[in-house]
């Protein structure tokens, strides 16, 4: 399955959300990654038919989507940021009810439900209600209501914001479970939950796309633009002013700093192995003068 996604643009006013962003998808995990107003919601919202874009198109295995209609539109799971749910429904009445909005046939209900609550390790709180869940708890009943309908285009919007580490691992696993003809779409600004399991990066900015490309080779190509530098409190203080910083650590000698620079921040300074923060931070971080 292809998702193509051909030179959209959206304007709110004379400012662009998205602008002649152009991608194609294929099965598989995706993680978009952008700062903060890069368009990443927008991409997710015009996806999903939610807003419409003003130029371009997106087409699924070569057809438009807005020509499939609701077959597209069958074909798509979505979990929101912040879902809602019916507090007062317990987990089994919550996916029954989703079950039957996404129009799953009464004979498979029953075991969809205990499948996906398996999946996403719920089945033993299926009597529980969803207004005493816990965070982690909402956030894993979520993905399994995005998967009721059995989508191959999975949308994940910000999934693991406020999870604890090990509930952020828990469903990290889960996520790379589903990866078999399907694709998905991690929306994050948790680098790491990308790094793990994104067989690709897409990386936004301004509305258009700025790279995308496996860990690998986006690690690859700033090789030589990630460094490490011991120094005293003046010359680190000084050096967080001018420079990207991916890390910080005190020593006894004062600090040490890994910096993303094009060149050379200070004599001294030495080449370190890039990762996926360095990425992000090279591309988004502080422009240089
Ligand atoms: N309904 C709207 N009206 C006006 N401007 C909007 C609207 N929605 C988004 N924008 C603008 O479009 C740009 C992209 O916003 P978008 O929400 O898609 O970014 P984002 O990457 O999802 O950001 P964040 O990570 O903060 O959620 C921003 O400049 C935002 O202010």
């Amino acid at each position: 399955m292809e998702l193509r996604i051909n030179n959209i643009s959206k304007r709110y006013g004379k400012q662009y959300a998205l602008k002649d962003f152009t991608v194609s998808l294929n099965d598989g995990i995706y993680g978009l990654l952008g700062p903060n107003g890069a368009g990443k919601t927008t991409l997710i919202n015009t996806i999903l038919g939610i807003i419409k874009q003003d130029e371009g198109s997106i087409e699924l295995d070569g057809k438009d989507v807005r020509k499939l209609g609701s077959h597209y539109y069958n074909l798509v799971g979505y979990l929101p940021q912040y879902p809602q749910f019916y507090k007062n429904f317990t987990c089994r009445e919550f996916m029954e009810y989703m079950c039957t909005l996404k129009d799953v046939p009464k004979s498979q209900i029953s075991n969809r439900i205990n499948e996906l609550l398996d999946l996403v390790n719920l089945s033993d709180s299926t009597a529980k209600r969803v207004g005493a869940f816990s965070g982690g708890m909402r956030q894993r009943l979520g993905i399994a209501q995005a998967l009721v309908n059995d989508p191959k285009i999975l949308i994940l919007d910000e999934p693991t914001a406020g999870l604890d580490p090990k509930e952020r691992i828990r469903f990290r696993n889960i996520i790379s479970k589903l990866l078999k003809e399907r694709i998905v779409i991690l929306s994050t600004h948790i680098v790491s939950d990308v790094e793990y399991i994104a067989k690709e990066v897409i990386m936004i900015d301004r509305g258009s796309l700025v790279k995308k490309g496996t860990l690998k080779e986006l690690t690859e190509q700033i090789a030589d633009k990630v460094w490490e530098i011991h120094t005293d409190d003046t010359t680190a203080n000084l050096l967080m002013e001018l420079y990207s910083i991916g890390n910080v650590l005190a020593t006894e000698q004062g600090y040490c700093l890994k910096i993303v620079s094009e060149k050379c921040p200070a004599s001294g300074a030495v080449h370190v192995v890039a990762n996926l923060d360095d990425v992000f931070l090279h591309y988004f971080g502080k422009e240089e003068t």
